[in-house]
């Protein structure tokens, strides 16, 4: 279903929702990805959070939402969760390589 011919129905409508999460959620996956090397070239926890990388890309974001007709304040709420929820994940690999340091000494 392409934008030239926008759907009229609610069903086409959550179709075309439910295709482009698919996406979303693939692209998720891959930013993931990319948040777990950046958690292994990282020294320590203290370096996990990194609030002054944060602020930029939420900042990006926003803008980009409104370059695309996204209300920023979406981009804004969306990229915080999705960060907080990073930073969690990222603690947690560096508590397991701890232990498992710890468990080897
Ligand atoms: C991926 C990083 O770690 C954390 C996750 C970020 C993100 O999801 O964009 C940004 C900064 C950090 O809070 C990083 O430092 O670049």
């Amino acid at each position: 279903m392409s934008t030239d011919h926008p759907p009229h129905s609610l069903e086409r409508v959550r179709a075309e929702i439910d295709r482009l999460d698919h996406e979303i959620v693939r692209l998720l996956g891959e930013r993931y990805r990319r948040v777990l090397e950046a958690a292994r070239l990282k020294a320590e926890v203290l370096q996990v959070a990194a609030p002054e990388r944060q602020r930029p890309v939420i900042a990006r974001a926003e803008a980009r939402a409104l370059e695309v007709g996204l209300p920023p304040q979406v981009a804004h709420a969306a990229y915080a969760a999705l960060i907080a929820e990073f930073v969690r994940l990222e603690e947690q690999v560096f508590s397991a390589h701890r232990d498992a340091q710890e468990e080897s000494a």
